[in-house]
């Protein structure tokens, strides 16, 4: 598997791009390319596209361009203009109203800096270190140090730790022969700091630096540089610097051959350990091994938006969660009666627990978040939620939970049968479906619950992947159940080929008109 590395540098302006419908119909040419003067003092503003028809068009500027040093050697960004309009919108446009949704919005986000989290190949000598990405089909690391995908503070930790590694004379891993000390680099900002004026925050983000070294633990004999690297970032970047540009130093230890980037060993070295972030209404905690969104503000745009298809007091599961962020954004939010985690990565625990230790008293919902394969016996967990939350990988959903919503219908009309065969998940014998359904963690509610057998009326399907997103929702609409109600674009990775997250929702009511089914059922994207 090849590690999937991103980055570019940074100098944040404040941009705003609004189009009508019409102007997003003639595209400008990139020989009218608009410069973008950079303005460091300024707080870049969410740039925002609406493809509704606005009562006051604000004139579409000639394009929106990346303006990074690194386009054409690094394999990160693959265009160059019109960052706040991705080459897929026309065709996203046409496929939601083709069917049936005409009024597709999109967010086209912050386009420069918009990067909070990026791991970074560091390759070359101690001399002269590249820290970046691989080039295109190759295995060549491209130095990125002026990346404009960046948030600028990820820049300024590589240009610190290339200071580091040559002053330390650090070996930058060498692939070829397995040899070497530094392998990679995890370089992820928090914007949280709450003694800052809001406006602030996000310019003086400080980096959770992971450093994946090339040993099996820290008792090698590397080991001894590897603190010296760590000492080095902390002396010049810390909290007693008057630029205080690091939050933390974690290690990885990595010595396996194949492309994966971490090994299963984590070390907490310097700085506060705990590393917070404040989205969909909740503080977030986030360790380095646990999954975490690269564009931070294009997440919490989304989640605000995600909070008006959940009902109040609604149940749902988040699957594929993470960390749970977006479960428990529900919870606080959406006073949510229970809210049920599932992710297949044992290291999100953790960062769930801290979050959940954060949520404001008020919240009364019974949480769990479990350690599970979502693909194994997917009915179980649908059972006892009114929403279901899917955040997929690239990848989409898998197969054997497509099968189970497509079948949602004839499932329900089971469970209203006298029978109810399908749904008795209480009378489950086997120990493997048992084990995965325990929680690893579980907050019970201040209030009794009582325990659901019903299935979701709502799916809301978030998606990074354009094309298996595609393939779900038309499989799922093939079912003839669902029917695809709103739609929702978001920039999430601009300058690339994948462009946003896509939520679904679905409503169920079969108990009373099971003949109108078909249309009973609806999908948002949001
Ligand atoms: C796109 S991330 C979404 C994470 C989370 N919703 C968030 O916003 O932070 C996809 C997550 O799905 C998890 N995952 C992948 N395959 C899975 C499976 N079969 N069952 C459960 N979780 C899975 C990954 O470990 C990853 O954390």
């Amino acid at each position: 598997m090849t590690p999937w590395l991103l980055s570019a540098p940074p100098s944040p302006s404040l941009v705003t791009c609004n189009a009508t419908t019409a102007a997003l119909r003639t595209p400008p040419a990139p020989s009218q390319s608009l410069s973008i003067p950079p303005n460091p003092n300024s707080t870049p503003s969410p740039p925002s596209l609406s493809l509704t028809p606005s009562p006051n068009p604000t004139p579409l500027p000639s394009t929106c361009a990346l303006q990074c040093p690194h386009f054409q050697s690094c394999s990160g960004c693959t265009h160059e203009y019109n960052l706040h309009r991705p080459i897929i919108l026309d065709e996203a446009t046409h496929f939601f109203k083709k069917l049936g949704v005409s009024d597709f919005t999109f967010d086209s986000c912050r386009l420069w800096g918009w990067r909070c989290r990026a791991k970074l190949a560091v390759r070359g000598s101690s001399v002269s270190p590249l820290i970046g990405l691989y080039q295109e089909g190759t295995h060549n690391v491209v130095d990125i140090p002026d990346c404009k995908a960046h948030h600028p503070n990820i820049n300024a930790a590589v240009e610190l730790l290339k200071q580091g590694i040559t002053e330390l004379n650090v070996e930058p891993y060498d692939e070829d022969k397995g040899t070497g000390e530094l392998r990679y680099v995890q370089m992820a900002v928090t914007t949280y700091n709450t003694s800052l004026p809001a406006s602030e925050r996000y310019r003086n983000g400080k980096v959770q630096v992971a450093l994946v070294w090339n040993s099996r633990n820290e008792n090698s004999h590397s080991s001894e540089n590897l603190n010296a690297l760590a000492h080095f970032l902390w002396r010049n970047g810390g909290r007693s610097r008057k630029v205080h540009l690091i939050h933390s130093v974690w290690a990885n230890f990595q010595t396996s051959t194949n492309n994966i980037i971490f090994g299963n060993r984590w070390r907490h070295l310097l700085g506060e350990r705990d590393f917070w972030e404040h989205v969909g209404g909740i503080d977030i905690s986030l360790a380095p091994s646990s999954f975490g969104q690269a564009n931070t503000r294009a997440f919490d745009t989304l989640l605000q938006k995600l909070h008006k298809y959940v009902p109040l007091g609604a149940s749902v599961v988040d699957l594929y969660a993470g960390a749970g962020v977006i479960g428990l954004s529900l919870a606080a939010t959406r006073k949510c009666r229970s809210v049920k985690c599932v992710e297949i990565n044992k290291e999100s625990k953790l960062s769930f627990e801290k979050t959940v230790e954060r949520l404001p008293d008020s919240v009364d919902c019974s949480i769990s978040w479990h350690h599970a394969d979502t693909s194994i016996e997917p009915v179980s967990w649908l059972v006892g939620s009114d929403v279901v939350v899917v955040d997929p990988p690239r990848k989409g959903l898998d197969p054997s939970l497509v099968d189970t919503l497509w079948t949602i219908p004839s499932l329900d009309r089971k469970a209203n049968s006298p029978e109810r065969p399908c749904l008795k998940v209480k009378d489950e014998k086997r120990p493997w479906i048992l084990r995965a359904r325990e929680a690893s963690v579980h907050i019970q509610s201040k209030t009794p619950q009582e325990e659901s057998q019903s299935l979701p009326q709502s799916l809301i399907y978030i998606s990074c992947g354009w094309e298996s997103f595609k393939q779900d929702c038309m499989t799922l609409l093939s079912s003839k159940a669902w029917h695809l109600d709103k739609a929702h674009g978001f920039n999430f990775f601009p300058g690339t080929q994948r462009y946003c997250c896509i939520v679904c929702h679905m409503s169920f009511h079969g108990h009373t008109i099971i003949i109108v089914i078909w249309h009973l059922y609806t999908l948002m994207i949001v």
